[in-house]
């Protein structure tokens, strides 16, 4: 029986940038990502994903928009990520490193996938199109998707 561990994810997006972090420790180590982690007891998913990117960037936003929703098996494990992904236009403070994250602007059109987890080629275009996305992704191991399911959708 596989049990499902609320996460979440946040993309800054300013015209023709998005600011992504390098993960410097733990899950997801050495790759490009948002910014995020787990919803603890007594938050709400987007309290949670808020305090995560200022834990992690140092920014705070006043809006965040949910964009997607994407659960993501590892053969093998008995847990299911569900990741909850939130995109903000606007934040106030500079991005700043963190124990866990080291925030860079890159060029919409220069993202670094070669560097990130697998799935994201497939959903960021949607992303930076503003589109909204229900996603299924099944990894053997940290670098092969061995079976997804992406589709767009008017609500997460
Ligand atoms: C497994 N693929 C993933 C996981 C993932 N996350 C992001 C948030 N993390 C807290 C947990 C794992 N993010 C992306 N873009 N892809």
């Amino acid at each position: 029986m596989l049990t499902s561990k609320l996460l979440t994810l946040v993309l800054v997006v300013q015209p023709g940038r998005v600011l992504l972090g390098m993960k410097k420790r733990g899950f997801g180590a050495g790759k490009w990502n948002g910014f995020g982690g787990k919803v603890q007891a007594g938050e709400t998913i987007e309290q949670a994903a808020h305090r995560e990117l200022l834990e992690e960037s140092g920014l705070t936003v006043d809006k965040l928009d949910k964009i997607g929703n994407i659960k993501f098996e590892f053969i093998g494990e008995t847990e299911i990520l569900d990741v909850h992904i939130f995109r903000a236009d606007s934040f106030h403070g500079e991005p700043t490193e963190s124990d866990e994250m080291r925030p860079q602007w890159f060029d919409c059109d220069k993202i670094p996938f070669s560097q990130m987890w697998a799935d994201d080629m497939l959903w960021f275009p949607l992303m930076l199109q503003r589109k909204k996305f229900l996603g299924y992704f099944k990894f053997q191991g940290h670098d092969l998707i061995v079976e997804h399911k992406l589709q767009e959708v008017n609500e997460v």
